[in-house]
């Protein structure tokens, strides 16, 4: 096995904030679910000092990480409180319970925010709305019913080949950056370099070497979905200012997504050149085949719109994975005894060189229960975001409609009152703990919920059996 070395102080990027909750803390939110009254929206609890329109934006100055701020507020506050923000306010609320009833009133169309209507304002400007995640109502739902046959799991595990293959070059190029104690300092851009292998062979069925083509449009798109990420969290957490002038961020939103929709074209072109003679193709030899060549053979869609999902697949499912995946390799290096339970239920299923396909990896559910575990600890996004479009209560609070309702998946992973020794990394709490189900969702819940969780979960198995 690869030994890695714990790079915990480098990685914790975007989570991995640790807090303990003060006994006050807890007292403070049993109290108030105690109280049977149901109290007016502006008596949850807020930091003091928001101002008119702009609301607490001053507590946004500087910061880097939201989660920073929010973790802080849960400790100030409890398990309920409000931040207002250019005219709206938002609600935050660490209680499985309640995050439970807000999915549960999420309604035909769910809606992540009302930040999603500034990007659709955009998208519209630029006559482009045929990207998944962003789309709404009746059309989000419309193309998200037209994806539903990849979801299947003869689909996805139609790719463990591909994976396998993704999976072997890693750990060479792993080998090749291995110090002579054994020991590899910092994989960070080789983990993202295996992701984007990965989603570029199911999204194309490309086989992309990363390491080989430096400086080419692998590197290209890696920036280019950076780029369009931060420039999101600007246009979202900002005034709404390119709707009067081109801001800075507009600009670059545009010219990143640019970018994307250029290289999707570039890898449409090379890899379903030969789409027409392939489109007479049995149900079985279907799985396997990109997504991008399904699509364009179902022809439920038009070729824009299969390549914008595309790429919108590859975009939503590089950095998501690389992070998690990059967290569920350091936990596999902190922790002998993990390394060993897993290595023995991967060798008890799969034979010398033998790789590991849909099959098999259902019979490894303890590599299921390392992820799950390191996800509670490390999340990708430290919230579930949903936009109701009905008053609900929670938390004894009225919470009226098109108020944006975030869950802190952060906060209540690392919470005493709902996990036993919460800071100790614990895969088999899985098996034997009684966890609400709403307490740690990495990939969302329902209909809106992650259209790849299904794909990222195939690929970091794989991984996992590659390294062992
Ligand atoms: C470990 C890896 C991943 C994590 C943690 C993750 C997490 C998430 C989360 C939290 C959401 C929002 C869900 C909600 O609002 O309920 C989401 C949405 C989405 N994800 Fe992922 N994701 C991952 C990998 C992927 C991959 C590999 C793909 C593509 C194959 C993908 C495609 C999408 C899409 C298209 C959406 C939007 C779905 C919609 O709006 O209907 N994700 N993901």
């Amino acid at each position: 096995m690869i030994r890695f070395c714990s790079w915990q102080r480098r990685l914790a990027l975007t989570g991995g904030i640790r807090w303990k909750a003060t006994s006050s803390r807890v007292e403070k939110a049993e109290s108030s679910v105690q109280d049977k009254a149901v109290k007016p929206f502006s008596a949850i609890p807020s930091p003091p000092g928001s101002l008119p329109f702009i609301g607490h934006i001053r507590l946004l100055k500087g910061l880097t990480s939201l989660s920073e701020l929010t973790s802080k507020l849960f400790k100030d506050h409890g398990r309920i409180f409000r931040f207002d923000f250019i005219g709206y306010s938002s609600v935050f609320i660490a209680d499985p319970s309640a995050v439970e009833k807000t999915f549960r009133h999420e309604g035909k169309y769910p809606s992540r925010s009302f930040t999603e209507a500034n990007v659709d304002y955009i998208l519209k400007q630029r006559n482009d709305r045929n990207f998944f995640v962003f789309q709404s109502g009746e059309e989000w739902r419309d193309t998200r019913s037209k994806l539903g046959k990849q979801l299947m799991p003869a689909n996805v595990y139609g790719y463990c080949p591909g994976f396998n293959k993704v999976s072997r070059r890693f750990i060479r190029n792993v080998y090749d950056v291995q110090n002579d104690d054994g020991f590899v300092e910092d994989v960070r851009d080789l983990i993202r370099y295996w992701s984007l292998e990965v989603a570029a062979h199911f999204a194309y069925g490309a086989d992309i070497d990363s390491i080989k083509n430096k400086g080419g449009l692998e590197k290209e798109f890696q920036d280019a979905v950076g780029g369009l990420v931060d420039t999101l969290f600007d246009l979202q957490t900002g005034p709404p200012l390119y709707k009067v002038f081109p801001t800075k961020a507009y600009r670059e939103f545009n010219k990143y997504l640019d970018k994307l929709i250029e290289i999707g074209q570039v890898y449409a072109d090379q890899y379903t050149s030969d789409i027409k003679e392939r489109a007479a193709v049995s149900e079985e030899k279907f799985h396997g085949m990109s997504l991008l060549e399904q699509w364009l053979i179902e022809g439920k869609m038009s070729a824009k719109d299969a390549i914008s999902h595309s790429i919108n697949m590859l975009a939503a499912g590089m950095d998501t994975t690389a992070h998690t995946t990059a967290f569920v390799l350091y936990t596999l290096s902190k922790h002998p005894e993990v390394q060993e339970k897993a290595y023995k239920q991967i060798t008890s299923v799969l034979g010398d060189d033998e790789e590991p396909d849909g099959d098999s990896l259902q019979k490894m559910p303890y590599l299921g229960h390392h992820i799950k575990e390191t996800q509670r600890l490390y999340q990708v996004t430290p919230y579930t975001a949903r936009w109701l479009e009905t008053d609900v209560e929670l938390l004894n609070y009225h919470i009226p409609a098109k108020t944006t309702i975030f869950g802190g998946l952060e906060t209540m992973g690392q919470d005493p009152t709902l996990f036993k020794d919460p800071l100790k990394f614990n895969p088999d709490r899985w098996t034997t703990d009684d966890i609400h189900p709403f307490t740690v969702l990495p990939f969302g819940f329902g209909p809106r919920g992650c259209w790849g969780r299904r794909f990222a979960e195939t690929e970091m198995k794989v991984l996992l059996c590659q390294v062992s």
